[in-house]
This record gives C-alpha cells, sequence and structure tokens, in this order.
C-alpha cells in the first residue's frame, strides 16, 4: 500500500511526480522571487483584506501542517483588489516551517530561506465552493507572509496556545474569534505571480500574493511549531518540521512587484 505523499525521503517533495505528474507543470510554487527581476506594476491595485473574527470555526492538524479553517458560506471575510478581480474568501490559513530557523519559507527571497512561512488561502466567488474552484486557472488566492526570527509576535501567541491540543495528525480542537489581519505587517506591499498549489494535487489555480514585509516570530515561538507531529495517535512519533516545498523553476513566467 503506497503511503500518502509526505515531506520525508520516501514521500517527500522530490517524489511527488510520480503520482502527481503536475510536479512538472509551466506553473508550479513556490519559487525564488528576486527582486530586481520584479517587474513594478503601476496599475496593481493595493490590497483590500476585510476579515470576520466571528467566522473562525476551529483548528486542526492535517498531518501536513496545522490550519484555522473559517466559514466560507458569506462575502463576510474576503480579499479583493491586488491583482485579482473579483471576491475570494478566506478558507483557512496555515503555515510552512523548518527543523531549525536557517529553513522552514516555501518562497525564498534572493535564494534567503526564513524559518517560517504564513499562508492565507482564498478562493473565487465565481465558483460555487473551494473545490470547484481549487482546480481553475484563476481559483485561488493565496497571500503568504514571511515570518522572521526577532522579538516573541504577541498575535501569534493565541495560535500556538492551541496547538498542545492538536499534537497529532487528524485533532482538532475549538477555535473561535480570531482576526488573521492582525497576523499581517504594517506593509501590504507584495509581489504576485501565477503559481500552483505547494502540495499535492498541485494544481495550477493559485494567484500567489507575497508580502514583502516580514512579521516576526522568537525561536520559543519556533520551537511550539516544531513540536508538533506529522503523525497520528499510537504511530511511531514524527515531529512535524521541513514541512516544505523547495523553489520551483519559474518558466518564463513573470513576477510583479505593487511597489518601486
Ligand atoms: O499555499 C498552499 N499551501 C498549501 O499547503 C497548499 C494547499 C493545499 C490545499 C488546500 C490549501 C492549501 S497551497
Ligand atoms: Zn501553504
Amino acid at each position: 500500500m503506497s503511503h500518502g505523499w509526505g515531506y520525508e525521503p520516501t514521500n517527500g517533495p522530490d517524489t511527488w511526480a510520480a503520482d502527481f505528474p503536475l510536479a512538472n507543470g509551466p506553473r508550479q510554487s513556490p519559487i525564488n522571487i528576486i527582486p530586481k527581476e520584479a517587474h513594478y506594476d503601476p496599475s496593481l491595485k493595493a490590497l483590500k483584506i476585510r476579515y470576520d473574527p466571528s467566522n473562525t470555526k476551529g483548528i486542526l492538524n492535517n498531518g501536513h501542517s496545522f490550519q484555522v479553517d473559517f466559514v466560507d458560506d458569506t462575502d463576510s471575510s474576503t480579499l479583493t483588489g491586488g491583482p485579482i478581480s473579483g471576491v475570494y474568501r478566506l478558507k483557512q490559513f496555515h503555515f510552512h516551517w523548518g527543523g531549525s530557523d536557517n529553513r522552514g519559507s516555501e518562497h525564498t527571497l534572493n535564494g534567503i530561506k526564513f524559518p517560517c512561512e504564513l499562508h492565507l488561502v482564498h478562493w473565487n466567488t465565481k465558483y460555487p465552493s473551494f473545490g470547484e474552484a481549487a482546480d481553475k486557472p484563476d481559483g485561488l488566492a493565496v497571500v503568504g507572509v514571511f515570518l522572521k526570527i526577532g522579538a516573541a509576535n504577541p498575535r501569534l501567541q493565541k495560535v500556538l496556545d492551541a496547538l498542545d491540543a492538536i499534537k497529532t495528525k487528524g485533532k482538532q480542537t475549538t477555535f473561535a474569534n480570531f482576526d488573521p489581519k492582525t497576523l499581517l505587517p504594517g506593509s501590504l506591499d507584495y509581489w504576485t505571480y501565477e503559481g500552483s498549489l505547494t502540495t499535492p494535487p498541485l494544481l495550477e489555480s493559485v494567484t500567489w500574493i507575497v508580502l514583502k514585509e516580514p512579521i516576526s516570530v522568537s525561536p520559543a515561538q519556533m520551537a511550539k511549531f516544531r513540536s508538533l507531529l506529522f503523525t497520528g495517535d499510537g504511530e511511531a512519533p514524527c515531529y512535524m518540521v521541513d514541512n516544505y516545498r523547495p523553489p520551483q523553476p519559474l518558466k518564463g513566467r513573470l513576477v510583479r512587484a505593487s511597489f518601486k
């Protein structure tokens, strides 16, 4: 029985193409962002992000990361403006991180890896649901935020304090009234490019919006991320670390900047 995809040597990113041929597609993510090679586009609009904390539904260890899910049956938590047209609804946010502070992000900046990267996943309401949007070229928009080692980030703490209750794969717990906007940096300057999901099925449906300004995270807070397990109750424990896909070939794509 073939074990599912993951981030170990036997099932990690280098093995995904066997089951998910899109892995070698023309618009794969993440990428290495080289600011000097990005094209400033004055026609890019400012991001408009409006989240309703009461939409927070819960927090789950999905065996690859942990995610905070949101009620998405109305337009109360949305992303508009920026490089996208129409209204995209917030579905969930999650993170990718490393086993030590020198790695963990999916996107890199001039080849530099950050210890962690936040992804806020939104789907295009021109489609009836996330599931319907997920395989359309304009189906999803993910806002990526780099986390940089520094002072402890008080905005992260409520999320990290919930992790003790979801240590193993499949565990979920109540999590309410959280405003993901509090996790965003002061500047909403961004780079944008057309890409994909960074996990199988690697669908080429994501308009990526990567913020220029990182938010802070302390070494102790990073240790909290690393206390989670990839494995379920009763399985030999394997710490949830290095759950990131490395940068993929740009294949001629343009990376645009919303700022000079
Ligand atoms: O930005 C991304 N990060 C991930 O883990 C991928 C994903 C896959 C399915 C649902 C939501 C996100 S796409
Ligand atoms: Zn992600």
